[in-house]
């Protein structure tokens, strides 16, 4: 059984164990699930997810493999077995990269979600073309979405403004965990393909990712609890 039914991973995108711990102590693992990434983990390792899963949260673990099918199925293996509810690859590795990857869990019986990022919520038009991709970052999402579930992903990591037309290719049930969510009290920063918590849910997202809104907000809770608001009823 989940421990939570809400959409919300908070992004604890902090230089060490004591500041990401200082905010999940005012989280609560019932109303959201939170994700360690590559700074926090590569910073302080896996003693940040023994702390917070004894706090009781589910983990999204955020290393966006990326690396041939071998090393990459052995990661997302060590991954999975340090327990985490979610990990990820990068889609742009390849359908044998990501099929290894789930076979990998499969063989193992471990639940891991694993999902693969699509085109990333900070990049636009114009870093597509920069790295030779001329196609729209939806046209890029949705082929990315369909090879992903086609090697057996539960789901993957796209834009808010692409999950209806992700939702219509790959179904309902697929995941579409959506960063690059921004409050309209929020900057907008280094994302470029944004959306408010309520607009994304409304499209399909079935997960919000939010770091900076909250975690740098003046009051964190009252932030979060702003969000909540505006999801009541959709989430
Ligand atoms: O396409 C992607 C994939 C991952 N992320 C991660 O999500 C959070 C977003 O944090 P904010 O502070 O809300 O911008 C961050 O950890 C990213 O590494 C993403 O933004 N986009």
């Amino acid at each position: 059984m989940p421990v939570t039914t809400s959409p919300l991973i908070i992004a604890l995108d902090y230089p060490d164990l004591a500041s990401a711990m200082a905010m999940a102590d005012q989280l609560d693992p019932a109303r959201c699930r939170v994700k360690v990434g590559k700074e926090l983990f590569t910073r302080v390792g896996p003693d940040i997810l023994t702390a917070l899963h004894q706090r009781g949260f589910e983990i999204f673990l955020d290393l966006k493999f990326h690396d041939i099918p071998n090393t990459t199925a052995q990661a997302v293996l060590a991954a999975a077995e340090h327990g985490v509810w979610m990990t990820n690859v990068h889609a742009s590795g390849g359908a044998r990269m990501m099929e290894a990857a789930a076979k990998a869990l499969t063989a193992r019986n471990l639940k891991t979600q694993l999902i693969a990022v699509t085109v990333l919520t900070s990049m636009e038009q114009q870093d597509l073309a920069d790295v030779g991709l001329d196609v729209t970052p939806l046209e890029q999402v949705e082929r990315l979405a369909t090879l992903a579930q086609q090697s057996g992903m539960h789901g993957v990591v796209c834009s808010a403004r692409e999950t209806p037309s992700l939702k219509a290719l790959c179904g309902p049930d697929f995941l579409k965990v959506t960063p690059g969510i921004r409050p309209s009290f929020a900057q907008a920063g280094d994302q470029r393909r944004t959306m408010t918590p309520g607009e994304a849910m409304a499209a399909g997202s079935t997960h919000l990712v939010i770091g900076r809104p909250v975690t740098q907000a003046d009051e964190p809770m009252m932030a979060l609890s702003a969000i909540e608001r505006e999801l009541g009823g959709l989430a």
